[in-house]
């Protein structure tokens, strides 16, 4: 730990890619925290909104915080004097930026995808780079809050956030394929409706108002379903990522067949031990919409049984907390040994 803690008490923290869709939901989250202070928000150093205060890209923060965005022109500089980094930027940003942190014992929270899967290989194929730092992969910890080893986690300096649909997908999933209620014989088919800011703040004609529809997109190809298969022990999905008219969230609606034997009874129990312990799981009686979760950091959970031996479970989170900003929050208090919730006022 620097000297530096001592004297200011909070652990210093900067956020990288602050005037993004998830840098501003961190801090906002970040500002009420009582064990860590924000002390620098950077974006590139060539930035358009360098130099600018935080409130002229979000208005939410206005009169929150004085602080400015600064171009990240020398981050070896920024990694001084803190003890906390957030990446919340493009994935071969991060894989560049995270051992410059790491060199100064700053302990990493990625939310990019830059550190979520295992093999190198994999990230020209499905992320369309070659990997800068193979070598950190190994020691990254995916952080989905309710089933990393926390033991891990507390050792870990290179925090890898899973993605939006992979958290959603993956909290559906991970108890009825771990006791065994599946028949994984035929694949869970994960049909997602994504809000456009999972596309990120920079201007694309593809996310312009009059462009969005409703339609599907990287089918059989999303870097998303080698996330969720890894991280579900290699079990095969199918992912059907769609794009859909409105701001935040992501509904998952998924179709996946019953092991024989497993009826409601059994799913509501296993649901109901899974996350008992956990805060930011809400098992539901009905179905979860949407607005049941936008600007809250839960993944709401709800399922249906038909007579022929399938499940389809729906799972609801907003993409920028659940899906990035506060699910980072929750594993940086779980890597701090403090209770997942601390600073949230929900
Ligand atoms: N949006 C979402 O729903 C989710 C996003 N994520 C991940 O989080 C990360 C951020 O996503 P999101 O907030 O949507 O992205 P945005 O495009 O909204 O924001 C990206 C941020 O990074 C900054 N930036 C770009 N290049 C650099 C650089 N070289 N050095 C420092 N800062 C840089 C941008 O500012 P500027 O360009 O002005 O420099 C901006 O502040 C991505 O990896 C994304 O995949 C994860 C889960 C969900
Ligand atoms: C609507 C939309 O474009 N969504 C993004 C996923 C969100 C995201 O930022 O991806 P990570 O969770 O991997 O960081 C996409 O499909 O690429």
């Amino acid at each position: 730990m620097h000297d530096d803690y001592y004297r200011y008490k909070k652990l210093r923290a900067a956020i990288v890619g602050a005037s993004g869709y998830a840098g501003t939901e961190l801090l906002r989250l970040l500002l009420d925290h009582p064990e860590v202070k924000v002390t620098a928000l950077y974006v590139s150093e060539q930035s358009v909104d360098a130099g600018k205060q935080i409130d002229e890209i979000d208005g939410r923060l206005c009169g929150r915080t004085d602080l400015k965005l600064q171009p990240l022109s020398d981050p070896e500089a920024a990694a001084e004097n803190i003890e906390i980094v957030f990446l919340a930027t493009e994935h071969e940003v991060s894989a560049r930026l995270a051992p410059v942190f790491l060199e100064k014992c700053v302990k990493v929270f990625d939310l990019s995808g830059a550190f979520r899967l295992a093999d190198p290989k994999l990230y020209p194929k499905h992320y369309g780079f070659e990997h800068a730092h193979p070598e950190l992969l190994e020691d990254a910890v995916y952080a989905l809050p309710e089933y990393v080893d926390e033991a891990r986690l507390r050792e870990a300096n290179l925090i890898s956030l899973p993605g939006c649909y992979p958290t959603a997908s993956q909290l559906a999933l991970r108890p009825l394929i771990d006791a065994g209620l599946l028949d994984l014989s035929m694949p869970p088919v994960i049909d997602a409706v994504s809000g456009v800011s999972g596309a990120g703040r920079k201007a694309k004609l593809s996310n312009a108002f009059c462009e969005v529809s409703l339609s599907a997109y990287g089918i059989f190809t999303h870097r998303h379903r080698p996330e969720i298969e890894e991280h579900l022990g290699g079990v095969p999905v199918i992912f059907n990522p769609h794009l859909g008219a409105f701001k935040r969230g992501i509904l998952a609606t998924i179709t996946a067949k019953l092991a024989p034997g497993a009826d409601e009874e059994a799913i509501e129990r296993v649901y109901e031990r899974a996350y008992t312990e956990h805060a930011f799981v809400r098992v539901r009686q009905g179905l979860p919409k949407l607005d049941d979760v936008v600007n809250q950091p839960y993944c709401d959970i709800g399922f249906k049984v038909s007579d022929t031996g399938y499940i389809v479970i729906v799972s609801a989170i907003d993409n920028l907390l659940k899906g990035a900003a506060s699910q980072a929050v929750q594993a940086m208090n779980m890597r701090l040994e403090l209770p997942e919730d601390t600073g949230f006022s929900v």
